[in-house]
C-alpha cells in the first residue's frame, strides 16, 4: 500500500446542500499533501470526514488501505491532528500540558523531552501556555498531535494567523517531521504558503476536486522562464537562438529565456559560460502558482 489516505467518491451533504461531490483523494505515503481551496470550498468538511468527526455514511474513506469507518480506533492510533486552534490548558506550562497528555499515552518523560526538541520548544518548556507566541502555541499543538508518534498528521489551516517567522518555523518543522517518515496532510486557502512545503497538491473548488498531482505537475501547467543579466545580451541571444532557445525580451542586458526542463536550464548555463558570456544575475521566474490557482478556479466556474 503506497497511499496513506484515499477517498473514493466521497460525498457529503447538509440538508439538500451538496458540500462535497465525489472527492477522490490520493495522498501518497511520505508526502506533504497540501489541500487547497478558497474559503468555503470544503476543506474543513473533508478533514472532519477524514478524521471521523463527521460521519461518512457510505464508508468511502481509507487510511493505509483500511476503511476508516470499520477501523476507527486503530486509525486514530496512527493519526495525529490539529484542527482549528490548538487545544491545551493555558494555565499549565508547556511541559505540564504534555505531561497531562502522557496520562493517556504513557510514553514517559523521555518522549516529552524528545517531542519538545522536535518542535523546538525545549527552552519554553517552563512557560505557561498562555504566555506563548502564536507560532509557539501552534508548535505546542503540533507537539500534542505527534506525541503518540503517529504516521499520519492531518492539519487544518496550521499556518493561519502566523507571521512570516512563524510560517518559516512551521515549514521547517513539517519538513523535519516528513524526513522522519511522517505523511502530512494540511489544508490552506493560500497557495503561496503551500508552495514551499508541499510535495503534492489537491485543489478543491465548490466541493469538487479540480486538480490533484505533484507540485511539479501543477507547475508544469505553465511556462517557466529564467531571467539573466549578462555582459553582452546580443551575443548571448545569438548563442541561445542557435541552440533553439526561445528568448522573450532584452532590456538593459537582461534576457528572459523559456526553459522546458532542468536539463535545458543546465545546457543554457553551460553554453553561455562556454562561449565566454559573463552572468551577473540569475533569477528563476517561477510559475506564479497563485495565478495558476486563479486560472484553474475561473476555468471551473466558466
Ligand atoms: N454546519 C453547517 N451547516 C451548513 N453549511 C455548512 C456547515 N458547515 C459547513 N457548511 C458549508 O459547507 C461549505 C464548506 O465549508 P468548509 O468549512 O468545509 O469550507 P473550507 O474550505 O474549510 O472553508 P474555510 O477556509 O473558510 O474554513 C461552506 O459553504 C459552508 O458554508
Amino acid at each position: 500500500m503506497t497511499e496513506s489516505i484515499t477517498t473514493k467518491n466521497l460525498c457529503f451533504q447538509i440538508g439538500s446542500k451538496t458540500i462535497l461531490n465525489n472527492i477522490n483523494l490520493n495522498v501518497p505515503k511520505g508526502s506533504i499533501y497540501g489541500y487547497l481551496g478558497r474559503n468555503g470550498a470544503g476543506k474543513s468538511t473533508t478533514i472532519k470526514l477524514l478524521l471521523g468527526l463527521l460521519e461518512d455514511k457510505n464508508d468511502h474513506v481509507f487510511v493505509h488501505g483500511k476503511s476508516l469507518k470499520q477501523n476507527i480506533t486503530q486509525i486514530h492510533a496512527i493519526t495525529g491532528n490539529l484542527i482549528e486552534s490548538p487545544c491545551f490548558y493555558n494555565k499549565l506550562t508547556v511541559f505540564e500540558n504534555l505531561k497531562y497528555l502522557d496520562i493517556i499515552h504513557k510514553k514517559g518523560t523521555r518522549r516529552i523531552e524528545e517531542v519538545l526538541e522536535l518542535v523546538d520548544l525545549h527552552e519554553q518548556k517552563k512557560k505557561k501556555a498562555s504566555k506563548l507566541s502564536m507560532g509557539m502555541k501552534q508548535r505546542l499543538g503540533i507537539a500534542m498531535a505527534i506525541f503518540h508518534d503517529p504516521q499520519l498528521l492531518v492539519l487544518d489551516e496550521p499556518l493561519n494567523g502566523l507571521d512570516p517567522q512563524g510560517i518559516f518555523e512551521m515549514r521547517k518543522l513539517f519538513q523535519n517531521l516528513n524526513e522522519q517518515g511522517k505523511t502530512i496532510f494540511l489544508s490552506s486557502h493560500i497557495l503561496s504558503e503551500l508552495e514551499k512545503v508541499a510535495t503534492h497538491i489537491g485543489i478543491i473548488e465548490k466541493g469538487e476536486m479540480i486538480f490533484q498531482g505533484t507540485k511539479n505537475d501543477l507547475l508544469g501547467q505553465v511556462e517557466r522562464y529564467v531571467s539573466l543579466k549578462v555582459n553582452d545580451a546580443e551575443t548571448a541571444i545569438t548563442i541561445l537562438s542557435t541552440l533553439g532557445f526561445s528568448i522573450q525580451n532584452n532590456v538593459n542586458n537582461k534576457i528572459s529565456v523559456k526553459i522546458n526542463d532542468d536539463q535545458q536550464f543546465n545546457s543554457l548555463l553551460k553554453s553561455l559560460v562556454h562561449n565566454g558570456i559573463e552572468i551577473y544575475e540569475l533569477e528563476a521566474q517561477n510559475a506564479n502558482l497563485e495565478q495558476i490557482f486563479i486560472n484553474l478556479i475561473s476555468q471551473t466556474n466558466d
